[in-house]
């Protein structure tokens, strides 16, 4: 009965919870959802043992709710925009509402079928983490190191390497000193540990931080010696395992970082296997899938007795009845097979004990990895090829943003390019011409008929192209050189002799190659296919072989601002084979957009936020000062201050809430720098400062507190002022993902976002900084820098996005100004944005994800839908024909 009981409650408790979901899983945006009150709320995640990031999601349904109300909010206000635009909003929020409460009638009815489908959601969102945890793996594939393989040779013997091989575990003791051993463990216990992400506290009650095993640094922290030893004790006892397996068995690679872990107490890991390939729920891209052994060092005293707890529990996959306790003894060494060995670790006796573990997991070589230590030997059989891939990055928009001194999209393709040279996949960029493009699109059109218009707007696309030459007239030339990467970009810049040509000449193999466009243009009026027509054409010019190129696959790079996109827009889109999106806040855009068949074949592929060594260096000095002489400096970075721009960045909610925070006798010291655009962005904010709202801010400017800085700054400039920075602070509405504040995490900067604004959700939560609260409001450009209140949009055309609370932005920065002389709080937040950034965005989680999308889009054959139902083709025709006629420009 208690179960019963249980159930029904669970059911009457969590009903709304479940709908919210399942509506969520059907498109539908549901307004009733969840408990209201967070702590409420967060019983029921601990219960279904949610982790944050579901949570994230979970209260994005919320804020629905929140949206609604607003609506209807309204209603009843004056009209704030033009009658039409409200009339419109206002019956399309019925229809929504309409529907939701049809749907909810449906549900209510058959709750039992909801449940059950609300547990398969979970398990799917479940398994779309292990998804992202691809992200959080990353894997740098390193020589196995000479350092430690000596000592260690005389510790792992053949015979230990035998017991490994017949049981899938050995236990070694004794591999390390005692002294060595209370050394790393007094490092371990100084660095700033955190809770994984992936895992429920339940199931998993450790915390973590990577170490390098170069140097023992964790993020962007100091070397320590003695776990850097420790390290390399692991790479060497895998250099020694590698050399004593027999030829038969495969070898591993040592990864660039071990996992140090703090079990306190009573947390434990529940039973696992660190390679989850026998899980059915695993996803395919899971990084975790290629580990072949742990390598487990203890660190905690030498005489750890069995009753003091924190064993490590181990079952052999096929011998559920061998059970093997292990103590974490200090200098013990636990080898065990990944992918077989089922263990857990068990609470400690004491509530306040603790317990260090130092673990290292080998990586599984892929096909095509070098390093084959045998060339002649059953384990280098040979294997499948890679397809032969050339990828080349095409963009109108890169040559234009860099033109109005912004550079965020040529940074983005130097980098791309870079990773994927750096995987010696052969690739290119070309800036294309906006005319070209243009009179591709009109011939098209002439071609086929005025009937196949649908997507064609060819007044937006002559706009887009006259603003290009506009701008670019103006401006100089492209100057690759100052882009970060910008070397990656201008020696990959197609020309003459290129590489992409060589690469698709290649007689053996038949190469595809990849087209990645820029959404920017296509979001602008130009279509996927004008683009790629011209991108093919001057690979053609090149070199590369005609019959081949009509073959290309595209993808488009894209994101979105706000909730939706323009149909139009997303139908042009949708013309490419996938769309490759920064974050979710994106795909959910688009497929609220009404993208149509093609748009199954939506995939996150992160920004890349690595910092450069001097900029990590010059912040980690400056962090943990504990005295600020020169004050205290928030700094915040626009693209511009235009009507759109100043909105979408909340600028007006960042001003208020500074000079609510900070603009007191108190606080004179504190400085918000703001870096815009141009110095026209630079005196429209300025006289928005001096004038709005009465002059209310005017003080900040008489003050200088507001401090504005204008015009191109390098890449390396950029670096150093967020270096510089006391805080980084976003209070945007809408973001396709938002470089800068990633980027100021990865430096390990304290970080203030707003998630609600859609890309940050992706990469910042409480732990690794501060979230402004906000809710959903529909978008429209609210009162410009100039004053005037300009275009308010239809609620169809872009959604919605957040609306920042100001007062709480204004209490976080209240509250980091008052502890800016370092709390502990602070610099744990800071540290694990700085590990987060690291684990998922670094350069080599990224290239494994864009190699990744390029080895998916390759293995799709032209014209066939990726990752739809039935994985087919669209029709006969277009599987057989090439998708491009090739131009000859
Ligand atoms: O610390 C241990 O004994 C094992 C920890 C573990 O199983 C893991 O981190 O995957
Ligand atoms: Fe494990």
């Amino acid at each position: 009965m208690a179960e019963d009981d249980d159930l029904s409650g669970l059911l009457a408790h969590l009903g709304m919870g479940l709908y919210a979901l399942t509506f969520e899983e059907y498109g539908l945006r549901s307004t009733a959802a969840l408990p209201r009150e967070r702590t409420e709320r967060d019983a029921l995640f601990a219960e279904l043992g949610l982790t944050p990031n579901d949570r994230w999601r979970l209260d994005e349904v919320m804020r629905d709710r929140a949206a609604l109300s607003r609506f209807a909010q309204l209603r009843a206000e004056p009209d704030p925009f033009d009658a039409a635009t409200v009339r419109r909003q206002r019956a399309a929020n019925e229809a929504r509402r309409a529907a939701f409460d049809a749907a909810l009638g449906a549900h209510a009815a058959a709750a039992p079928v909801a449940r059950a489908r609300a547990h398969e959601a979970f398990a799917a969102l479940a398994a779309a983490h292990e998804a992202d945890a691809l992200c959080a793996q990353p894997v740098r594939v390193l020589e196995p190191s000479a350092f430690g393989a000596a000592e260690v040779a005389s510790l792992l013997q053949a015979e230990h390497v035998a017991t490994l091989l017949r049981d899938g575990l050995v236990v070694v003791d004794g591999a390390l000193n005692p002294h060595a051993v209370s050394r790393a463990r007094a490092e371990a216990s100084r660095l700033a540990l955190q809770p994984t992400v992936q895992e429920s506290r339940r199931v998993r009650g450790d915390e973590i931080c990577w170490i390098d095993v170069r140097d023992g640094s964790h993020g962007v922290g100091p070397a320590n010696p003695a776990l850097a030893r420790c390290a390399a004790l692991l790479v060497g006892a895998l250099a020694v395992l590698n050399d004593t397996l027999p030829r038969a068995r495969a070898r591993s690679d040592a990864p660039h970082r071990v996992m140090l872990a703090r079990y306190a107490g009573a947390a434990a890991y529940a039973p696992h296997y660190d390679n989850p390939s026998a899980d059915p729920r695993a996803s395919a891209l899971d990084e975790r899938r290629r580990r072949e052994w742990t390598i487990i060092l203890y660190l905690n005293a030498v005489d750890w007795p069995p009753e003091r707890g924190g064993l490590l529990r181990c079952r052999r996959a096929d011998e559920a009845a061998a059970r093997v306790d292990i103590a974490p003894v200090g200098g013990r060494l636990v080898i065990f097979d990944a992918q077989s060995v089922l263990h857990e670790v068990l609470p400690m006796a004491a509530p306040r004990d603790e317990r260090y573990a130092l673990t290292l997991w080998s990586v599984q070589r892929t096909h095509g990895d070098s390093g084959c230590g045998d060339p002649g030997g059953a384990e280098c059989a040979p294997r499948d090829p890679s397809p032969a891939v050339a990828v080349l990055f095409a963009s109108v928009g890169c040559a234009l943003e860099h033109a109005a001194g912004s550079s965020s999209l040529a940074i983005e393709n130097g980098e791309y390019l870079g990773l994927l040279a750096g995987a010696r996949v052969p690739c290119a960029h070309a800036a294309l011409d906006a005319d070209a493009v243009l009179a591709e699109m009109r011939r098209a059109q002439h071609a086929r008929g005025a009937g196949d218009a649908r997507d064609v707007d060819l007044r937006a696309a002559e706009e887009y192209a006259s603003a290009v030459r506009r701008r670019l007239a103006r401006a100089p030339p492209v100057d690759w050189a100052r882009v970060r990467d910008g070397a990656a970009l201008r020696d990959l810049e197609l020309s003459g002799s290129c590489e992409l040509a060589r690469a698709l000449a290649e007689p053996a193999r038949t190469p595809v190659l990849i087209v990645v466009l820029d959404g920017y243009d296509v979001l602008h009026g130009l279509t996927v296919d004008a683009l790629a027509a011209v991108a093919l054409a001057r690979a053609r010019a090149c070199g590369a072989d005609v019959a081949r190129l009509g073959d290309a696959r595209t993808a488009v790079r894209a994101m979105c601002e706000t909730s939706r996109v323009s149909g139009a827009s997303a139908r042009r889109l949708s013309r490419a084979d996938a769309v490759w999106v920064p974050a979710p806040n994106s795909a959910r855009a688009l497929r609220a957009s009404g993208t149509g068949g093609r748009m199954d074949a939506i995939r996150e592929l992160p920004q890349l936020s690595a910092p450069s060594p001097a900029a990590a260096r010059a912040a980690h000095a400056r962090a943990p000062e504990p005295t600020r002489p020169r004050g205290f400096e928030l700094l915040s970075i626009l693209v511009g201050t235009d009507g759109w721009h100043f909105s979408r960045k909340g600028v007006d909610v960042l001003l208020r809430a500074f000079r609510d925070a900070l603009g007191h006798a108190d606080s004179r010291d504190a400085r918000l720098v703001i870096k815009v655009g141009s110095r026209t962005d630079a005196e429209r904010l300025r006289a928005y400062a001096r004038d709005a709202h009465g002059g209310e801010l005017a003080g900040l400017l008489r003050d200088e507190q507001l401090v504005l800085v204008a015009g191109w700054q390098s890449a390396e400039q950029l670096d150093d002022m967020l270096a510089r920075c006391d805080v980084f602070v976003s209070a945007a509405r809408g973001e396709g993902w938002c470089r800068p504040l990633a980027d100021a995490m990865a430096l390990g900067k304290p970080v203030v976002g707003v998630p609600g604004s859609g890309g940050p959700a992706a990469f910042l939560d409480e732990s690794v900084g501060w979230c402004v609260r906000s809710s959903a409001t529909c978008v429209a450009w609210l009162p410009s820098a100039d004053g005037a209140r300009a275009r308010a949009v239809a609620a169809n055309e872009f959604g919605e996005w957040a609306e920042p609370d100001a007062s709480h932005l204004a209490q976080i920065i209240r509250r980091l100004y008052d502890e800016r002389a370092g709390s502990a709080d602070v610099a744990s937040r800071a540290a694990a944005a700085a590990e987060r950034m690291r684990e998922r965005y670094s350069a080599e989680p990224v290239r494994a994800r864009l190699l990744a999308l390029v080895a998916e889009l390759a293995a799709t054959r032209a014209g066939a839908a990726i990752g739809g139902a039935d994985g087919g083709c669209e029709g006969a025709q277009a599987a057989c024909a090439p998708r491009y006629d090739v131009l000859s420009v």
